[in-house]
């Protein structure tokens, strides 16, 4: 079995008296500057004038600006969008970051894939919380945490393990576990995570189940409780102790519609696109395209985005959430919906 790292082994060594920049406020940023410093850390969250600046301020933390942050601290943190962190990197951190200092990420991308390219004298690692940020700080605040993964790019000072281990601590992320991989396994595992399963596999899922329902004249409203509003209920078991764990409380009837008619729909042609997928992810077709994207300004992410708010399973689950008090979106963005033609 690999090696995971829980607290009691990991020392704070690392990041003793070192000063750390958050670079960007966003799902990770914030939940890492307020896990740090809870931990007894001095942080600096580097941002631009805006929304995330105010918030910050209104959080109680020290915000300057990028470059800023960027010049005073040891530990430099990217917390940007992927798609912008090269031309920020560029601008305000590349110039700034101090010899000796450590450049650091959540997610292997640009580093892989060369957008961005650091300096020799810097350490550069990675801490990659295997979670949605809101989770990472409201799992931290609850005394848990999201699990992560270290990996060690380029180690200037000697220092870079451990400091990645006492960051990963710092942020909670040794109550759960931590493991060390390389940059290209963090990068391709977690695209292929986010696509084919966690993401896009499962939204995929979810709204064809509810097609198929609507299509045949079941009610929406029926359909929703079924294939979206319950599968947190069924996914949540298997959190807390696997397959088998979901399969002791459902009936013993949907455990042989599991059995037979799961593998009908997620099948060999099903395992074959996902090979497909990762594919394109090893072989930097995926990130092409999705760099090329943002340089045209996403006119096909922002029309499926468009396209995916109006579906007709939102639309009904936006009324039935409503007459659920208790589920409430605790940290959300706004989603702008158009009210076209259906
Ligand atoms: N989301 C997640 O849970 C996970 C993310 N990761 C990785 O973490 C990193 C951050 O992702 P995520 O937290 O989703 O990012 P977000 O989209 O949530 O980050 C947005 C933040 O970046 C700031 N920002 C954007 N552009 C600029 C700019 N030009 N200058 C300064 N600040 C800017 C925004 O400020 P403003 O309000 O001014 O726009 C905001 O504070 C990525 O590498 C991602 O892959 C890894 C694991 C999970
Ligand atoms: C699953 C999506 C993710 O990889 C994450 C929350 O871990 C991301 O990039 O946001
Ligand atoms: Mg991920
Ligand atoms: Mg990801």
């Amino acid at each position: 079995m690999a090696k995971v790292l829980y607290d009691q082994t990991i020392s704070e060594e690392g990041l003793k008296s070192k000063k750390i920049a958050v670079i960007g406020y966003g799902s990770q940023g914030h939940a890492h500057a307020l896990n740090l410093s809870e931990s007894g850390y001095d942080v600096v969250v580097g941002l631009r004038k805006g929304k995330s600046w105010d918030k910050a301020v209104e959080d109680g933390v020290e915000v300057r600006s990028v470059a800023e942050a960027t010049a005073v601290a040891d530990v430099v943190m990217v917390l940007l969008p992927d798609e912008k962190q090269p031309k920020v990197y560029e601008e305000s951190i590349k110039a700034n970051l101090k010899t000796g200092a450590a450049l650091v990420f959540a997610h292997g991308f640009n580093v892989h894939f060369s957008q961005i390219v650091p300096p020799v004298d810097v350490d550069v690692f990675l801490v990659a919380p295997k979670g949605p940020g809101h989770l990472v700080r409201r799992t931290y605040s609850e005394g848990a945490g999201v699990p992560a993964l270290i990996a060690v790019h380029q180690d200037y000072s000697g220092q870079a393990k451990a400091t990645a281990l006492a960051y990963a601590k710092a942020i909670g992320a040794g109550r759960a576990g931590v493991l060390e991989t390389t940059f290209q396994e963090e990068t391709e595992t977690d695209l292929f995570g986010e696509q084919a399963v966690l993401c896009g596999g499962l939204t995929s899922l979810v709204k064809a189940g509810f097609e198929t329902l609507t299509e045949a004249g079941y009610q929406p409203e029926v359909a929703y409780f079924e294939c979206l509003h319950e599968l947190k209920l069924i996914v949540d078991l298997m959190y807390e102790g696997g397959l088998e764990n979901m399969r002791y409380s459902i009936s013993d009837t949907a455990q042989w519609g599991d059995f037979v008619s799961g593998p009908r729909v997620v099948n060999e042609e099903t395992k074959a696109r996902m090979k497909e997928v990762l594919h394109d992810i090893q072989t930097g077709v995926f990130a092409k395209g999705w760099i090329l994207e943002n340089q045209v300004n996403r006119p096909q992410f922002n029309a499926i985005n468009q396209k995916e708010n109006n579906h007709p399973i939102e639309k009904v689950g936006r009324e039935l959430r409503e007459l659920m008090p208790f589920v409430k979106p605790q940290n959300s963005k706004k989603v702008v919906v158009s009210h076209g033609s259906h």
